[in-house]
């Protein structure tokens, strides 16, 4: 039976994301830990599909299952896109706190209402065949002028969802993964994985 999937993140807080959606499921998420074949990886696409197949292609020729990578980032409408697909070094270096204060600084002075910004996701699954299956979610929001709650990674103490008066970091991991980027990338993976996965 093929019921497992390796998750190709470095990133603990999508790694328990991705694991709860896939063990509900019936999928056996694998993580890097269980492997030892540790890559690194350079995310120097031009796109997010293109990094995130970067990052599942580096382990799905040596691993014998399904590789699953996501490439992640904040649109802000006031800033033109960015950070974009620089958003894991936006102020340097990979810091949520360095990256959440350089985010608050550039939109010093914009009005709620301007504060606009989508988080967007794209999934590359790869198979060791060379198969592969892309899908993208988007969730739209508003970035506070400062952070509210403790869950989560990132960004999400500035991501405010209106229809849930809430920032990302205020859900639980399953209030969150009713309605995120990642969730609704998965929601698009699931439409052609059945097919896919056999
Ligand atoms: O739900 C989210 N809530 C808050 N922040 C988020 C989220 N989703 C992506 N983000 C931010 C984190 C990171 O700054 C960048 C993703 O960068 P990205 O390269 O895709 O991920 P990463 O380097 O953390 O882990 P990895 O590449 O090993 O999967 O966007
Ligand atoms: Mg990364």
């Amino acid at each position: 039976m093929n019921n497992e999937i390796l998750i190709a993140t470095k990133n603990d807080g999508k790694l328990k994301e991705f694991k709860q959606i896939f063990e509900q499921k019936g999928i056996v998420v694998k993580s890097l830990k269980d492997i030892n074949d540790d890559v690194e990886i350079v995310e120097n696409g031009l796109s997010f599909e293109e990094n995130a197949r970067l990052k599942a292609d580096g382990y799905a020729k040596s691993i014998g299952i399904p590789v699953l990578a996501d490439d992640s980032g904040l649109e802000i409408d006031a800033l033109n896109g960015r950070p974009g697909i620089f958003s894991a070094r936006y102020a340097g270096d990979h810091n949520d706190a360095a990256n959440n204060a350089k985010v608050l600084s550039e939109l010093g002075g914009i009005p709620d209402e301007k504060r606009t910004a989508t988080f967007h996701s794209t999934v590359v699954v790869r198979k060791p065949d060379g198969s592969e299956l892309v899908a993208n979610g988007n969730l739209r929001g508003r970035i506070l002028a400062v952070p509210r709650g403790d869950n989560g990674f990132g960004y999400d103490p500035l991501f405010f969802v209106e229809a849930k008066n809430k920032t990302l970091a205020e859900m639980t991991r399953e209030e969150k993964n009713k309605i995120s980027h990642r969730a609704l990338a998965i929601e698009d993976l699931l439409v052609n994985f059945d097919k896919f996965w056999e």
